[in-house]
């Protein structure tokens, strides 16, 4: 019987045939956990006793949730994951260094057929490379980093083909919502997406990692985009991929579940309040009085995502009435943005380029929201009360969106470019 690609990937990491639904036990590649749950990781291991962490060359911690410190509790909890990451040589990306999702693939510690887990929810957008990570909790990268495995149930997998050809005003993000609008909140639980099809071989690497993030909104445990010159080509100068990396699915893999999604006519599409499955036409919300946008974070944060932003705002200047904070994914975006002229469109126009922190996405910090205002965000979560007050309403959408939408102080959709 032919295999997924998953069902490839724990083959060759336990060195034995297995299928959809089998118990195993596997080493894991990489481990990587943030200032959100790495705290209680630390305490985890503290109470068992337990002092000794089995590779901490695989181990990787990034300081971006919470972080430059909002208080003196945050602060002494940052300097607790810096203690421990240099009392056991753990490598550590601290404050401003980048938003985890951009960051640990730019850095080159992704490439295909790895087996990644992360305590975060949103570590399969590694994904885009053809690796499969996995979001797990605090104590299980406890029980990772000290032993270096992990039990799984190997995921079924549900094969999303994606076909037609888009507009110029249609993005990654567009097209994911589109996706999540069929497949649902729950629609992909315990399973892995693969993302195939005509149309995504198209797409440029920043709208496939925008997708894969998402998938942790269908409720995923995994997705994956096949290798192809797209991937090579972003990992060329950053790690060496051999044949045996590669994987590709069996024609007669069996898949619990088959999708098709055709984008011709996709027009702009809104995740509206409390779910990222409440999706509809930008243009059935349009008018409706927004009071902070946000461009960037871990699934719109790079480079490409701030040059499409950019070409609506060049020479203008956004609605008097809101305020539009840019978080680039990581200080190398930000250094792109400002070599290429982008950052100083965007400042221009009025927006205020943060520093590479979750910040506002999860009502942390540095953009909170509210009594009873609307944000207009390229995040991936628009849950009740998540960015602030819980009168707040957000709403998600692509960097076109949000960026059209800044010159006028509402909902507006973003017409096609030339
Ligand atoms: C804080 C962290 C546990 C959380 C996650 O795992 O996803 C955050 O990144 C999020 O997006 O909600
Ligand atoms: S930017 Fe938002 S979704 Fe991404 S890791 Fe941070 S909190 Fe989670």
């Amino acid at each position: 019987m032919g295999q997924t690609i998953v069902e490839k990937i724990f083959t060759n990491k336990i060195g034995k045939r297995v299928f959809a639904n089998d118990m195993v036990w596997s080493n894991v590649d990489l481990m990587m956990g943030t200032d959100g749950t790495v705290p209680m990781t630390i305490s985890i291991l503290e109470k068992n006793n337990i002092n000794t962490i089995s590779d901490s060359a695989k181990v990787v911690f990034v300081n971006d949730h919470f972080s430059p410190a909002k208080d003196i509790v945050n602060a002494n909890t940052l300097s607790c994951i810096k203690k421990f990451a240099n009392e056991y040589k753990v490598r550590l990306f601290d404050a401003g260094e980048g938003i985890c999702h951009v960051l640990i693939p730019d850095k080159g510690l992704i490439k295909p057929g790895m087996l990644v887990v992360g305590a975060d929810s949103h570590v399969c957008t590694y994904g885009a490379l053809g690796a499969l990570s996995i979001g797990i909790g605090s104590s299980d990268l406890a029980f990772a980093m000290s032993t270096g495995k992990l039990w799984f149930r190997v995921p079924e997998t549900i094969k999303i083909n994606v076909y037609g050809k888009k507009q110029t005003n249609i993005s990654g993000k567009d097209i994911v919502l589109a996706i999540l609008k069929k497949v649902g909140v729950a629609g992909a639980s315990y399973s892995v997406i693969e993302l195939v099809g005509e149309a995504m071989t198209g797409l440029n690497i920043a709208d496939r990692f925008s997708m894969c993030n998402m998938a942790a909104e269908m409720g995923a445990k995994g997705v994956i985009i096949p290798y192809d010159e797209i991937v090579a080509q972003y990992l060329k100068d950053k790690v060496q991929v051999e044949q045996e990396d590669v994987f590709y699915a069996d024609k007669d893999a069996k898949y619990s579940k088959c999708i098709d999604i055709c984008i011709d006519d996709l027009q702009p599409q809104i995740a509206c309040p409390y779910a990222p499955d409440n999706v509809h036409n930008v243009n059935d919300m349009e008018g409706l009085k927004i009071d902070q946008i946000v461009i960037g974070l871990c699934t719109n944060g790079r480079l490409e995502d701030f040059r499409r932003a950019s070409r609506y705002l060049k020479k203008k200047k956004i609605n008097e009435n809101v305020r539009l904070l840019i978080i680039p994914g990581s200080r190398e975006v930000l250094i792109q943005m400002i070599k290429e002229g982008i950052a100083e469109i965007l400042v221009e126009a009025g927006g205020i380029i943060c520093p590479s922190t979750c910040g506002p996405c999860v009502g942390g910090h540095m953009g909170v929201l509210g009594e009873n205002e609307v944000g207009l965000y390229t995040s991936s979560r628009n849950f009740l009360g998540r960015c602030g007050d819980k009168t707040a309403n957000v709403y998600l959408c692509s960097p076109d969106t949000a960026a059209y939408s800044a010159l006028f102080g509402y909902i507006k959709e973003p017409h096609s470019q030339k």
